[in-house]
């Protein structure tokens, strides 16, 4: 037998909570009442109440200061106004603070029924919301994060130990490699995920205002201070702050930060003390940061602070096998969102997206399917759907320079071997079963040369 819902009934109207009380348990539920919003708050605090039934003009505590004060107290049962004559405006101001519905005084039983039920029904689909997300982060604990190489198959178990920790990561690759999306798996798949993720790009921000947004400030600090504000760091309580571009931290705020990051404390700009946050840091860069240390540009010891663990994401270009499987994915996600769907690539297509070295990355390409779908026709996305410079197969010419300039035969060889691996994985798509069969090697050899050339 399930569990009979429980109801708050709270009106200072005696007769209405009666009435009420006989009606609900009639329709199955279980039933307490309270003559104020102060005395529902009390109840509120102790049981847990599916459904609230409130009042909205009460003495003591009304129905607004008691939706209020259930928000401060994080008390989350479904709140259902009652309005009187004349109170429609009321209940409406109600709803915009956070209940859920309201229903007109008076009422017969078939209208407080539907009411509930509707209730009930949104209960139900929020239930089984999050449960459907639990079960995709359970399938795909990456989330959003699309490959099938080697080396981004090992990021991701590197990703998934360390969600669960709070030690500091440091996200390095090029720009458009997916530095955020794994910033973000970092936070959803682990313990913090409950908790805010914050990001912050620190070099979109002017040098002048970073400071108070990462550690908020007090009314008066400075001459824009007119309020309080919260910093960024406050936000991020409980969860993650993504640092995006870290390296663009001037040298005084780094100094914070690392007193920050030691002390586990913020001040905020102007104030006289300082408030303790739990925040987890995860930073990025598409620089070389050891070697701002080593130009002075930025601090040894900050850098030791974030770069506890570093991962480092590949470019595009050096895990080409993952290019067809984004392709794919990106024609679905966009094509669902533009409405249209089932657009494949032509075999041409497809070669010249492998054959491309994609400088913006996984951006780039996500970009480049995008303005592909405006232009296909007929499902196909054919070589006119791509920017010139992809369909010219920019960067091909670039591969032979990587040839290097020392008469080494020993590094000759491995470059030329290198790059005789990349061609066949651009002619087959990826394809290494196919690759080697080309190449006239194994493929266990194959994969091996990959992870020797950090191909994939
Ligand atoms: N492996 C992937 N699978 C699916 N989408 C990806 C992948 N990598 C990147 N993307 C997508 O590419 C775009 C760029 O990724 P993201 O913003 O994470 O890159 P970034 O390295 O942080 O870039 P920047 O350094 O310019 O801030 C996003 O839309 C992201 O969703």
């Amino acid at each position: 037998m399930t569990e009979k819902k429980k109801i708050l009934v709270v009106d200072d109207e005696e007769n209405l909570r009666h009435m009420l009380q006989v009606m609900l348990k009639k329709q199955g539920y279980q039933v307490e009442q309270a003559a104020n919003g102060e005395q529902a708050m009390e109840k509120a605090r102790q049981g847990s109440y599916a459904f609230i039934l409130c009042d909205i003009r009460m003495p003591v505590l009304d129905g607004r200061a008691f939706l209020a004060a259930c928000t401060t107290a994080g008390i989350n049962s479904t709140v259902i106004m009652m309005s009187a004559y004349g109170t429609l405006e009321d209940a409406v101001g109600c709803m915009k603070l956070g209940a859920y519905d309201y229903i007109s005084k008076p009422f017969n039983s078939d209208e407080i029924s539907l009411v509930l039920k509707k209730a009930e029904e949104r209960e139900r689909l929020k239930d089984e919301n999050r449960r459907l997300r639990e079960e995709v982060v359970r399938r795909r604990p990456l989330g959003d994060i699309i490959s099938r190489s080697e080396r981004m198959a090992e990021i991701g178990r590197l990703v998934l130990k360390l969600s669960e920790h709070k030690t500091s990561v440091l996200i390095l690759g090029e720009s458009g490699t997916g530095k955020e999306l794994v910033a973000r798996a970092l936070h959803y798949c682990g313990v913090r995920r409950a908790g805010p993720f914050v990001a912050v790009n620190c070099g979109a921000i002017p040098e002048s205002l970073l400071e108070s947004e990462l550690f908020g400030h007090v009314k008066g600090a400075f001459t824009d201070a007119s309020q309080d504000k919260t910093g960024l760091f406050e936000e991020a309580d409980g969860g993650t702050l993504f640092l995006d571009e870290i390296s663009e931290l001037s040298l005084p705020l780094q100094v914070k930060l690392l007193r920050v990051l030691q002390e586990e404390e913020i001040r905020r700009v102007g104030a006289a003390t300082s408030q303790a946050v739990n925040v987890r840091v995860v930073s990025a860069t598409s620089r070389d940061l050891a070697q701002e240390v080593a130009a002075g540009r930025f601090r040894e010891d900050l850098y030791f602070r974030l770069n506890v663990f570093p991962i480092s994401l590949p470019a595009l270009r050096d895990r080409i096998e993952d290019v067809p499987l984004l392709v794919d994915h990106f024609l679905e996600k966009h094509g669902e969102r533009m409405g249209i769907t089932g657009v494949r690539p032509s075999p041409e297509t497809l070669q010249a997206l492998v054959r491309y070295r994609w400088p913006g990355n996984v951006r780039e390409l996500e970009n480049c399917i995008e303005r592909g779908l405006v232009l296909c026709e007929a499902g196909a996305l054919g070589l006119s759907c791509l920017p010139e410079s992809v369909r010219r197969g920019v960067g091909i010419e670039r591969r032979a320079t990587d040839i290097p300039e020392s008469l080494s035969i020993k590094k000759g060889g491995e470059a030329l071997e290198r790059a005789l691996i990349v061609r066949a994985l651009e002619q087959t798509a990826g394809n290494r079963t196919r690759a080697a069969k080309l190449l006239e090697i194994s493929h266990r050899a194959l994969l091996y040369k990959l992870k020797e050339y950090e191909l994939g």
